[in-house]
């Protein structure tokens, strides 16, 4: 099977990308795995398929989303914004038209502020434990979480994917690298999590690292810093405006609170078209 892909990234965080729109995503479980894989494929944290939008849907087109892993999720931050740009290259969304796309968690409207830049609506992040879902009896601000060899103090949301978010002096501290794959898999998420290991500088700035499910770390999660925004505000440690610096680089999120959706803005990239043909 012939595959013709564009690759693309926001802030490393890296995407191949598939058209569409005149046939069904083509690639099992397997062979996104395959592609996915860093030294024996293109290598992606995730898969994107732009889609035509069912008939009658207010979304002009819909994405698809797979991790490495080759597991279907429900968001990407950084891939929407991705999706935008790749639109407005194909002549398909202009600069400054506001737009609704469907995710597989449901509709999102993007804005271009230029074309490869990109403001998105993700949603009102949700914190009940049941929408994310978290097994606690009752839901709270921060929940004690145990694992091999720490104890850590967690905030939960969903913002159309599972996410843990958990304030760290050391962002390079050794112990998050066995920390993030066990919070990740924790079995109070029975879907996984993505873990979010964030430090507050002020007000206004969070510096974030993110273990994604189904990818492992990667230089950026733009629903992990909707997700660490979502969290720290609704703590009282950051304010309604604030720059997530990823290792990647920045993110600007934006949002007044509960009963407001929650406002991502940053960049997208091309990185090159590619072609390559799977074993049948
Ligand atoms: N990198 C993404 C998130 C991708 C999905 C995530 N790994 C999951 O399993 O929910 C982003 O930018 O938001």
């Amino acid at each position: 099977m012939q595959l013709s892909f564009t690759k693309m990234h926001g802030l490393g965080n890296d995407f191949v990308v598939l058209d569409c729109r005149q046939r069904p995503m083509p690639l099992s479980t397997q062979d996104i795995r395959a592609l996915g894989h860093r030294h024996t494929g293109i290598g992606f944290d995730q898969l994107l398929s732009i889609e035509n939008a069912a008939e009658h849907d207010d979304c002009r087109y819909a994405y698809g989303i797979w991790n490495r892993d080759g597991e279907a999720v429900g968001q990407c931050g950084n891939g929407v914004r991705c999706v935008a740009a790749w639109l407005h290259r194909e002549g398909l969304l202009d600069l400054d038209e506001t737009v609704r796309l469907r995710s597989p968690s449901g509709p999102v409207t993007v804005r271009l502020i230029d074309a490869l830049t990109a403001a998105v609506d993700m949603g009102e992040p949700q914190f009940e434990p049941g929408a994310i879902p978290f097994d606690t009896p009752q839901r709270a601000e921060r929940y004690p979480i145990e694992l091999d060899d720490a104890s850590l103090s967690v905030g939960v949301v969903s913002m159309g994917n599972p996410h843990a978010v958990v304030e760290v002096d050391d962002l390079h501290a050794p112990s998050l690298e066995r920390l993030g794959p066990q919070l990740t898999a924790h079995p109070r998420f029975s879907e996984g999590c993505n873990a979010g290991f964030a430090t507050v500088l002020d007000m206004a700035h969070i510096r974030l690292r993110v273990h994604e499910r189904g990818s492992g770390w990667t230089q950026a999660c733009g629903t992990g810093a909707c997700a660490a925004m979502a969290v720290l505000h609704a703590q009282g440690r950051v304010g309604r405006e604030v720059e997530v610096r990823l290792p990647g680089g920045p993110l600007q999120i934006a949002w007044n609170g509960p009963g407001h959706t929650l406002w991502m803005t940053g960049p997208a990239a091309f990185v090159f078209e590619g072609k390559c043909t799977l074993p049948e």
